[in-house]
C-alpha cells in the first residue's frame, strides 16, 4: 500500500466528529476558518516557498527572508487583512523575521509602557512600516539579570535629552532580532541617570539608521553577531549587536507610561509597580505559550504520519511486516507527546484570558493580580518550551535515520525552536521566578490572606498535607478528581517542604541559592497542576461534535497519567500516593495506549493528521 493509502486508511476509521475537532483545536468555528483560509493563501503563493531554504546560503537566506517579509507585507495591504489575518499570515510563513520583534516587541512595549502622547507619536509610523523597531534589552554581559544592564541614559537638563552611552565592552546590545541589518529604531533598555543619581532600568526608543539610506547614525555602531545553530532555521533573522557613543535623544523618548522624567530633571514615579516595565517580557511570554502546541503538533504529525507508513519486522507468511505505530514502545513516547500538544493549547487558550484580564485591571489601576500573572506566565513559558523542545527530538528518534533529514521537517524545527528555551528569560531563571512566588505564598498562609487564583489550591494545604489518594484499582486513576487531587498534592507538599528547608538558613538569599534545585522542581509540579486542572476545566466546558469530548478525555488521562509516572518519585516522596497507586496509574496508562490503538482505531492518529495543513514543506 502506497503511504497516501495508510493515511486514507486510517482517516476513513476516524469515529469522531472531525470538523468540531478542529474547531476545538483552534478555539473558534471563526478561528478556524481564518486559519484555514491564510493557511491556504500561503501555500498557494509561490514566494512562500519553503522547501529549499535549508540549503541556501545566509546571504541567500537572509535576502529569501526580506522578499517574504515584504511580500506578506503586500498582500495584507492587499487584501486589506485584520491585525489576527495578518498575524496568522505571518505564522504560516513561518521564517523567523524582523517584523516578529517589530508587531510582537517594539509595538507592545510603546503600547505598554508609553504615554498617551507617546503612542500617538510613534505608533502610527510603526503600524505603516515607516519605521522599523526592535527590542534592544539583553548586552553582551548579562541577559538574565536585566538590573544588571549598563547602557546609561543620562539626562542633561541644558539641552532637555538624554545621552545613551555603552561604557564598556560588556555594555554592548547582544542579540536583538532585527538589529543587525534591518531596525530602523530600537527600544532599548538603560540605566536612567539623572542629576547623578541611578534610578534603574528603563525603556527610550532611539534612532539607529537613517531613514533615507539606511545608514548608521552618528555615535552608534551596529551589526549582525553571525551564524547561529542549525542550518537555514534561526538564521533568516538578523539578531544583531549595537553600541552607542554619547548618542542624544530628546527628554520625551523615555518612555513615560510607568516614570517620568520632567523638564528640570526630577524623576517622577507614578504610583504604578515598576515591574510594568518588564510588561512586554509578560506579553510575549503569553504568545510564546501559545506557540509551544503549534510548534509540537507539527513534530507530532510528522512522527505520527512517519509511524503509520513505516513497517518493521513481524511478517507472517510473506504478509505486510507491523506498522512501528503497533509497538508499544512507539506509542508510550509519541501519544503523551500528542496529549501534550492539547494540553499546552488549552493552557495556552486560558492563559490568554489571564493576560487580557490583567490588562484590563491594570487599565483601572488594579495590580493585584500581576504577581500570578507574572508567574504564569514565566511558568507556562518554562514548562511548555522545555518539553517541546525535548519532543521534537524525540520526534525525529521516532522517526529513525529518516527523521535525521532535512527534508523531514525535524531538524530545522528543532533548530527554530530550542532557542525558546533561551530567550525571553532562561526557562530555569524563570522557574526561580514562579518558585519565589510559590514560596511566599507558603509564607503568607497563616496570616489570613486567603490564596486565589491558580494558588488557590494552597489554602486547603492542611489537607492536602495529609491526603492518602484512595486509588484501588487503575480504572480509578480515570476520574479527574483523583488526578487533580494528586497533582495538588504533590505540589503544595513539595512547596511547604522548600518553605520549611529555607528556614534551615541564615537567611531567605542563602536558602534560595542552596535548595534552588528543589525550589525549582516545586516550581515545576505547580505549573504542571495548572496544566493538568485548565484541561479538566476544558472538559467540563459543553463540547459539541459526535466523539470528540470522549476523544478529550482519552487525552486528557494520557497527559496527566504520563506526566504522573515520569515523576512518580515526586508524588510517591510526598507522600500521597503508594509506590502500589503509581504502578496503577501506569497500568491504566497502558490501557488507554491500546484502548486508543485497538479498541478505537486510529482515533487520535486522526486527530493529528487534522492538523497537516500545517505542514505545508514536510514530505511523509
Ligand atoms: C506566533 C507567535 C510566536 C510567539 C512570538 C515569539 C517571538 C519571540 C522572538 C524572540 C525574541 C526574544 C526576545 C528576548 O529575549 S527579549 C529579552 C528577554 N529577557 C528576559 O526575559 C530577561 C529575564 N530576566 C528577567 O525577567 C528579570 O531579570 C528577572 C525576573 C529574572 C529578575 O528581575 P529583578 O532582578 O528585577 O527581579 P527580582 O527577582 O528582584 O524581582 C523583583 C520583583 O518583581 C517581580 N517581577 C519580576 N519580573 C516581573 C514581571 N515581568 N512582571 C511582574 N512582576 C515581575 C518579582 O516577582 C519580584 O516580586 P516580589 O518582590 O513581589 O517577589
Ligand atoms: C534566538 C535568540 C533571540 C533573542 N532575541 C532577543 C531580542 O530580540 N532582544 C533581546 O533583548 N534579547 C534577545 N535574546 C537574548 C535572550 O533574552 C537572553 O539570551 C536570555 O534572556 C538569557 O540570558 P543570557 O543569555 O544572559 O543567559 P545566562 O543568564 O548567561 O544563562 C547561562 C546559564 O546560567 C544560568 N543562570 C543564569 N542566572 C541564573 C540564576 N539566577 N540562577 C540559576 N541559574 C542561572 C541559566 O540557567 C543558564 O543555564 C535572544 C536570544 C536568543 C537565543
Amino acid at each position: 500500500m502506497e503511504a497516501l493509502d495508510y493515511h486514507a486508511e486510517e482517516r476513513r476509521k476516524a469515529e469522531f466528529d472531525v470538523e468540531e475537532m478542529k474547531i476545538v483545536w483552534a478555539g473558534s468555528r471563526q478561528a478556524y476558518e481564518i486559519s484555514d483560509r491564510v493557511a491556504r493563501l500561503v501555500a498557494s503563493d509561490p514566494v512562500f516557498r519553503k522547501d529549499n531554504r535549508t540549503m541556501l546560503s545566509r546571504k541567500d537566506l537572509f535576502k529569501d527572508t526580506l522578499r517574504k517579509a515584504a511580500h506578506a507585507w503586500k498582500r495584507i495591504i492587499e487584501l486589506r487583512l485584520s491585525e489576527e489575518e495578518a498575524s496568522k499570515l505571518r505564522f504560516f510563513v513561518d521564517q523567523p523575521v524582523f517584523t516578529d520583534l517589530h508587531w510582537g516587541m517594539f509595538i507592545p512595549a510603546i503600547k505598554g509602557q508609553g504615554n498617551e502622547e507617546q503612542q500617538q507619536k510613534w505608533l502610527p509610523m510603526a503600524y505603516k512600516m515607516q519605521i522599523i523597531g526592535c527590542y534592544a534589552q539583553t548586552e553582551l554581559g548579562h541577559g538574565s539579570n536585566v538590573q544588571g544592564l549598563e547602557t546609561t541614559a543620562t539626562f542633561d537638563p541644558e539641552t532637555d535629552e538624554f545621552v545613551i552611552h555603552s561604557p564598556t565592552l560588556t555594555s554592548s546590545k547582544w542579540w536583538p532580532g532585527g538589529l543587525g541589518k534591518v531596525s530602523t529604531h530600537a527600544l532599548i533598555y538603560a540605566r536612567l541617570i539623572t542629576d547623578g543619581q541611578d534610578h534603574g532600568v528603563h525603556g527610550f526608543i532611539v534612532q539607529l539608521r537613517s531613514l533615507d539610506d539606511h545608514l548608521p547614525l552618528p555615535g552608534i555602531t551596529v551589526g549582525d553577531i553571525g551564524m547561529k545553530f542549525g542550518s537555514g532555521a534561526y538564521n533568516s533573522m538578523d539578531n544583531g549587536v549595537l553600541r552607542f557613543d554619547h548618542v542624544r535623544i530628546l527628554r520625551d523618548q523615555m518612555l513615560m507610561g510607568v516614570s517620568q522624567v520632567t523638564r528640570e530633571g526630577k524623576f517622577m514615579q507614578s504610583d504604578v509597580p515598576r515591574q510594568l516595565v518588564y510588561g512586554t517580557m509578560v506579553y510575549v511570554r503569553q504568545k510564546i505559550v501559545a506557540d509551544a502546541s503549534c510548534a509540537l503538533s507539527r513534530a507530532v504529525c510528522i512522527a505520527t504520519r512517519y509511524s503509520v507508513v513505516r513497517r518493521q519486522f513481524g511478517s507472517h507468511n510473506g504478509g505486510p511486516e507491523t506498522q512501528v505505530i503497533d509497538y508499544k514502545t512507539q506509542q508510550s513516547r509519541l501519544f503523551p507527546l500528542l496529549a501534550s500538544a492539547y494540553a499546552f493549547r488549552f493552557v495556552g487558550e486560558w492563559l490568554k484570558w489571564l493576560y487580557t484580564d490583567v490588562t484590563q485591571r491594570l487599565q483601572a489601576s488594579d495590580f493585584s493580580t500581576l504577581p500570578e500573572v507574572h508567574a504564569c506566565t514565566a511558568g507556562l513559558k518554562s514548562v511548555t518550551t522545555s518539553a517541546t523542545a525535548d519532543a521534537i527530538e524525540e520526534c525525529r528518534k521516532l522517526c529513525g535515520g529518516h527523521g535525521y533529514l532535512s527534508s523531514s521537517g525535524l531538524p530545522e524545527l528543532f533548530a527554530v525552536y530550542v532557542p525558546a528555551c533561551t530567550y525571553e528569560g532562561d526557562n530555569v531563571v524563570l522557574l526561580l521566578q514562579v518558585a519565589r512566588f510559590l514560596m511566599k505564598t507558603v509564607s503568607q498562609l497563616g496570616s489570613g490572606k486567603k490564596p486565589v487564583g491558580t494558588i488557590a489550591y494552597m489554602g486547603r494545604s492542611e489537607h492536602l498535607l495529609q491526603c492518602r489518594c484512595e486509588v484501588e484499582r487503575a480504572e480509578d486513576w480515570l476520574k479527574p478528581n483523583v488526578i487533580l487531587e494528586a497533582f495538588e498534592a504533590r505540589a503544595a507538599r513539595m512547596s511547604v517542604t522548600c518553605a520549611k528547608n529555607l528556614n534551615n538558613f541564615a537567611n531567605q538569599e542563602e536558602g534560595f541559592a542552596q535548595l534552588a534545585t528543589d525550589l525549582a522542581e516545586a516550581a515545576v509540579a505547580h505549573v504542571q497542576l495548572i496544566i493538568v486542572s485548565k484541561f479538566i476545566e476544558k472538559l467540563q466546558q459543553d463540547i459539541p461534535g459526535k466523539g470528540v469530548k470522549r476523544q478529550l478525555e482519552i487525552l486528557f488521562n494520557v497527559y496527566a497519567l504520563s506526566l504522573l509516572h515520569k515523576h512518580l518519585g515526586d508524588f510517591v516522596a510526598s507522600g500521597c500516593i503508594t509506590p502500589k497507586q503509581g504502578a496503577l496509574a501506569n497500568e491504566q496508562l497502558r490501557l488507554l495506549y491500546s484502548q486508543v490503538h485497538f479498541d478505537n482505531p486510529s482515533l487520535l492518529l486522526y486527530m493529528v493528521l487534522l492538523l497537516e495543513r500545517l505542514l505545508q514543506s514536510t514530505s511523509f
